[in-house]
């Protein structure tokens, strides 16, 4: 359904700190694929999830959507496709305004009606009934500014309103690293019920492979910008952490132990 083909991309090009953070990248994702994304720091995994989603544009290659060739779509017009949840749990909503008026933003992200910000009774009758979903009783607080609430439950409605309308693709990037280890359990809990609930293709950048082998259907490694590694299926349930270093060792043969992976 989603195919990234020969994908370069590289910053400072021509200057003296050019990086290539994306190396002729190939990678196809099937319809229900919920990809775990790992790889050492700098791998290019956020550059990944940024050119799906339209915040750069590749230098060469190509990304095809459902057969249309999205590559040069810009960012907002792939937004209808696609639901995003970052790291900063302050990213994805507005403090200042209301959980409901933040939900009826999310819910309006598919349509082309103009910014409204007010939300009717039958809104909030949805609201309520969907926020009930995420189970932190915050179907109660729908008049609560987002502000008000902890990172926890920010990260959750995040989540809630990258899926309200069911995107084509999903992409988490690293969304439970900024939470304390019960907070996180319980937004990967969330994401595996929304995922299975609504059959979204989902991609998952983290840096726990704990939570990379557990989760999802395929995993796959990112290292200087390629895929390195794609397992799925029986041989993902089989992989074990020390497999997965052995692995990165045997294809790259580098010294990656100050990387945040293994510190989770
Ligand atoms: N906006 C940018 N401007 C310049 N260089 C960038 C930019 N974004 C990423 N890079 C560089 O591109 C490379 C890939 O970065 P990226 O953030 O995709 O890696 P990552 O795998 O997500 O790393 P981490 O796990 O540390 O977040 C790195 O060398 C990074 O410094």
């Amino acid at each position: 359904m989603l195919r990234l083909e020969d994908i370069c991309l590289s910053f400072h090009k021509g200057s003296v700190n050019e990086v290539q953070a994306l190396n002729s990248l190939n990678l196809t994702i099937h319809e229900g694929d919920f990809i775990t994304v790992i790889g050492s720091n700098g791998a290019g995994k956020s550059t990944l999830l940024n050119t799906l989603a339209g915040t750069y544009f590749p230098d060469s290659g190509s990304i095809v959507l459902m057969e249309n060739d999205i590559t040069r779509w810009p960012e907002y017009r792939r937004a209808r496709h696609m639901g995003r949840v970052f790291q900063d749990p302050l990213m994805g909503t507005c403090a200042s305004m209301t959980i409901a008026q933040n939900l009826a933003l999310a819910r309006r992200r598919s349509s082309k009606r103009s910014f409204r910000p007010g939300v009717t009774a039958a809104d909030k009758a949805y609201f309520r009934k969907e926020v009930h979903k995420i189970g932190l009783g915050l179907e109660d607080r729908l008049n609560d500014r987002i502000g008000l609430l902890s990172g926890g439950q920010r990260q959750a409605l995040t989540l809630l309103m990258a899926t309200m309308v069911r995107p084509d693709i999903l992409l988490l990037d690293e969304h439970t690293a900024a939470l304390d280890p019960k907070t996180a359990n319980s937004v990967l809990k969330l994401t595996e019920f929304l995922v299975e609930d609504l059959k979204l293709t989902t991609l998952m950048v983290t840096h726990n492979m704990n939570q990379a082998i557990k989760m999802g259907n395929r995993l796959i490694m990112l290292h200087q910008g390629e895929v390195i590694l794609d397992v799925s299926g029986e041989a993902k349930q089989a992989l074990t952490v020390n497999e997965l270093l052995a692995r990165f060792y045997a294809v790259k043969g580098e010294d990656f132990s100050s990387d945040r992976m293994l510190l989770s």
